[in-house]
């Protein structure tokens, strides 16, 4: 049998997050590094398959192309629906990404008609009358405003994707998603005679999402977050069941390594450093004058493991990572921090770590890859949107890994992240 759902990520920890709200509806999912070359097909037994891409914020051509060939490989699987995730705030130029990958996987599905909506309520985004909210303030008032490469300063997400594509955008408002599912249908079929082909649908609770996945059911292309995948698994008579999410058990060693310089993981890091526990600075700056810095972080590493967990770090405020960036310039302080960080990784996972925590959709990026690891198996979630995963290592072994996005996680995720990994294995 093929699979169910065929899902595109635009970036790593954001595939982790769709996967684990495949996983807790109940389906079987495996996450895959980049698209497979040919071949791989007979090693995937699952319900839903998530490509991860790093498509976001790459040129929209570059997008298109990667997204392209996902979705091929996903067919060529038997997907009966393919979902492409972004994140939960949007994060696009009028240039793309979500646009312009949207309108290639609805040509390639030719299909004149799909959804769009970034609500995750568990995580604080909400879509009422077409405007999403970062918790209690307007996309367009919170943090996103500021970002260096994708800044989000226009909540109304119909103006926001209208930029973004030749098709028109039309809304799905809440009133309508209260309706259920019939009443859904039916403003779809309004809206596609209309000539509308994307609508941004509202969502303020998990009980909308559960009412647009049913309403959605036969749509060759939905588009979201990740939470819409919760309301997607029934539509395959599939139930939540607590073996979707079993992993082997956890052994080794166990490390965080951080380059996310989010508010939440700048929380998460200081909090850590409170608690007296061993953790190792990586300051880019004396990477960039050519100190080896990762090694020093892997013999101080080596000297602590065995006491455990051991951070690595280069998460740093916001004005210290700008400052950081005046001097080296944006990108190549983040290539450069990226790139130390990812040795870091690959360093620790020699000295025998098997339990890795990763802060940061590119630093998990560069880890990954770093590791050799093609594929995650989704496991149970410590916070809402990361999961624990397990990777097989290219000598064999067993690595759990979890791809921590900057904003999500409690304060204490370094230590519960772990604790529950032991709860699991109790
Ligand atoms: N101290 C620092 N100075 C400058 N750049 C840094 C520093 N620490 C990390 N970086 C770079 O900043 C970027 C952080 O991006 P990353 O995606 O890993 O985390 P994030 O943006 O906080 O989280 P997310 O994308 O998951 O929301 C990376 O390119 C990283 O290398
Ligand atoms: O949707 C989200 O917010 C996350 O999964 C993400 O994509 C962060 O990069």
């Amino acid at each position: 049998m093929g699979i169910r759902l065929g899902c595109i990520a635009d970036d790593f920890t954001g595939a982790t997050d769709l996967a684990n709200n495949l996983v807790r509806a109940g389906m079987r999912v495996v996450q895959l590094i980049d698209v497979p070359p040919a071949g791989a097909a007979q090693a995937v037994d699952a319900d839903a398959v998530v490509i991860a891409l790093k498509s976001r914020t790459v040129p929209a051509a570059d997008a298109v192309a990667a997204s392209l060939r996902a979705l091929a490989w996903l067919r060529s699987m038997g997907a009966e629906q393919v979902y492409f995730k972004y994140c939960s705030t949007f994060d696009s130029t009028p240039a793309g990404n979500i646009g312009p990958v949207t309108e290639a996987l609805m040509d390639a599905l030719g299909t004149d008609f799909t959804v769009a909506t970034p609500a995750f309520p568990d995580n604080g985004r909400t879509v009422f009358k077409g405007h999403l909210f970062v918790g209690d303030v307007l996309l367009g008032d919170s943090g996103m405003r500021h970002h260096p490469l994708t800044p989000m300063t226009d909540s109304n997400l119909v103006s926001v994707l209208g930029a973004q594509t030749r098709r028109a955008v039309g809304l799905i408002d809440h009133t309508v998603v209260a309706g259920g599912a019939e009443a859904i249908r039916a403003r779809i079929d309004a809206l596609r005679e209309d000539g509308v082909g994307i609508a941004i649908a509202d969502a303020v609770s998990n009980d909308d999402l559960l009412r647009l996945g049913a309403a959605v059911r036969g749509l060759p292309l939905v588009t979201a977050g990740s939470g819409l995948a919760i309301g997607l698994p029934p539509n395959w008579g599939v139930e939540p069941s607590p073996a979707a999410a079993r992993l082997p058990p956890p052994g080794g060693h166990r490390a965080i390594v951080s380059g996310s310089v989010s508010v939440a993981t700048n929380g998460q890091v200081r909090r850590y450093l409170n608690s007296g526990r061993p953790a190792f600075r990586v300051d880019p700056l004396r990477v960039a004058a050519g100190e080896d810095v990762a090694g020093q972080a892997l013999a101080f590493a080596a000297s602590h493991l065995d006491d455990g967990p051991v951070l690595v770090y280069s998460t740093e405020p916001a004005d210290t990572v700008r400052s950081v960036q005046g001097r080296l310039g944006a990108a190549e302080a983040g290539e450069l921090v990226e790139r130390t960080l990812a040795r870091v990784a690959q360093g620790l996972v020699e000295r025998g770590v098997r339990r890795l925590v990763v802060a940061g959709g590119e630093t998990s990026g560069a880890v990954v890859r770093a590791l050799g690891v093609t594929g995650l198996r989704i496991g149970p979630q410590i916070d809402p949107g990361v999961p624990w995963c397990a990777a097989t290592l290219p000598g064999g072994d067993t690595l759990h890994i979890t791809l921590k996005s900057g904003n999500f996680g409690g304060p204490d995720f370094f230590t519960s992240a772990f604790a529950l990994l032991d709860e699991e294995a109790a």
